[in-house]
């Protein structure tokens, strides 16, 4: 049997006295594309951040290429896109020092640039399409072209994986779907990618694999087999609607008035409303 790239093994993490999942354990395996769904304050970003190393879980253990990580380091060859939210975009650096930011922390160097650094800078920011703006200060670009940036600089190092805290949470659906199939294009070119969402559409487009998680595990599949309204309500504690045509889905929350007024209106073949279980 295939052995995962990444292995987290009963993993159980939590701030202060409190913990956030207890008991996780996830696989992922080389070429995979997967979105990681759940609700606000589920424990996305911490269960991303204890798989970087950023945080020191309570338990469990987490493993690289079959090699068991020391808690609280970060993997080999794991890049990281953090929550746009999270960054201070007044930070006076152009696009293409925030890249070469990545390849100093990987290779230890003093904080100037070489040729070769602004070559391998605009290399990675012209694979992610926004090499046009690399001389351009971080905090004038888009949210899109901010996003890809620093895609651009978790691609320093040549990365197995990378993971991308809610890459799509604030670009309009253009610049998501844009994104997306950037994303399906560099996992196409063999990196692994796990990304955090709350927007279950995009994934069941354009991901072929999804993980719901609510502090904790809830089950994980193809989009078309995962999103049913059971999955949906015990991940996210709300009813969903799920229509299907052909091979696509569309989710749309709403309790029992919406599905009764779709099912007046719409031919029982494009409604989901009935509970599948996992
Ligand atoms: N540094 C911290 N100190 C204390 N509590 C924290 C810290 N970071 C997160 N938390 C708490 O841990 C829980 C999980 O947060 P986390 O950010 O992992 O959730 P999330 O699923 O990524 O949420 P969102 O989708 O809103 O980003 C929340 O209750 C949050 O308030």
């Amino acid at each position: 049997m295939e052995q995962p790239l990444l292995e987290v093994k009963n993993l159980t993490c939590g701030y202060q006295n409190k913990p956030v999942f207890t008991q996780v354990n996830l696989s992922l395996y080389r070429g995979q594309l997967s979105g990681l769904v759940g609700p606000s304050g589920s424990g996305k970003s911490t269960l991303m951040k204890a798989i970087l190393g950023l945080i020191h879980p309570w338990a469990g253990e987490i493993w690289f290429r079959g090699k068991r990580l020391q808690p609280g380091t970060s993997p080999p060859r794991v890049g990281y896109v953090p929550q746009v939210e999270t960054v201070d975009w007044n930070f006076p650096v152009t696009a293409e020092e925030v890249v070469m930011m990545g390849r100093y922390q990987k290779q230890r160097m003093l904080p100037w640039a070489s040729r070769g650094d602004r070559t391998a800078a605009r290399e990675l920011l012209n694979r992610v399409g926004v090499a046009h703006i690399a001389r351009q200060p971080i905090g004038e670009l888009s949210g899109g072209q901010q996003q890809r940036v620093f895609l651009a600089r978790a691609l320093v190092g040549e990365p197995e994986i990378v993971l991308l805290d809610e890459p799509t949470s604030s670009s309009d659906l253009q610049v998501q779907h844009e994104l997306l199939h950037l994303l399906a294009d560099l996992n196409q070119q063999g990196l692994t990618i796990l990304l955090s969402t709350h927007d279950l559409n995009s994934v069941a487009t354009h991901l072929p694999w999804v993980v719901c998680f609510n502090h904790g595990l809830i089950c994980q599949g193809q989009p078309l087999d995962i999103f049913t309204p059971a999955n949906l309500e015990r991940t996210f504690g709300a009813q969903m609607v799920v229509f299907h045509q052909e091979d696509r889905i569309l989710i749309a929350s709403g309790g029992t008035s919406l599905r009764h007024q779709m099912q007046r209106n719409l031919p029982p073949s494009l409604l989901q409303g009935k509970s599948k279980s996992a």
